[in-house]
């Protein structure tokens, strides 16, 4: 059988660099928008490259947002929480970061992008959830999501 090696989701985009590129510029973007810049004004100067790190590590990549940074899938929600996040702004949010995909020169096939646009799509419809949270619903040593070229497996069903 001809089998093909399938590159993770970080490796295809070009790495850790190119989500820093995409993100920072990203940034850039959200502080001058009238919807967004209230919601992030105050984020830290790593905020970009936190950011990067999560993604690159749910897409496969070095673990660098919890074995550099120190996060985790919990210290990465509970940024989120009490933020109070609605469709409007999570729309915008969804519109700067594609803008600046496109902008940055990310691959643009349909695999990668529909791989790409389905994680946006679920975690950011996941931070506006979690934004109206009072307590973390992860546990502290839950595991970081793991995205591939296809995933979610089903509709969510509490326990
Ligand atoms: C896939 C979707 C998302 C991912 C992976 C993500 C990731 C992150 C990460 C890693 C942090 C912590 C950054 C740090 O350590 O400094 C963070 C903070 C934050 N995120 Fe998200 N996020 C997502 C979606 C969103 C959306 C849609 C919004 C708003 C429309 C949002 C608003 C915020 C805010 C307000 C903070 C805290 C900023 C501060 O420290 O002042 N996030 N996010």
């Amino acid at each position: 059988m001809n089998e093909k090696a399938i590159p993770t989701l970080n490796d295809w985009l070009g790495g850790t660099d190119r989500l820093e590129q995409l993100t920072t510029l990203f940034y850039q973007k959200v502080l001058k928008d009238d919807l967004l810049e209230p919601v992030f004004r105050h984020m830290s100067p790593e905020h970009a490259s936190h950011v990067a790190h999560f993604i690159g590590e749910v897409f496969g990549g070095p673990k660098h947002y919890t074995e550099t940074d120190g996060g985790s899938h919990a210290s990465m929600v509970a940024h989120h929480l009490g933020k109070h996040l609605d469709e409007a702004k999570r729309r915008r949010w969804m519109s700067l970061l594609l803008e600046t995909a496109d902008e940055i020169g990310l691959p643009d096939d349909p695999e990668f992008r529909s791989a790409f646009l389905g994680y946006l799509e679920w975690g950011s419809r996941i931070a506006v959830l979690n934004s109206t949270a009072v307590n973390n619903p992860i546990q502290t040593d839950a595991a970081m999501p793991v995205w591939g070229w296809g995933e979610t497996g089903g509709p969510y069903i509490p326990d």
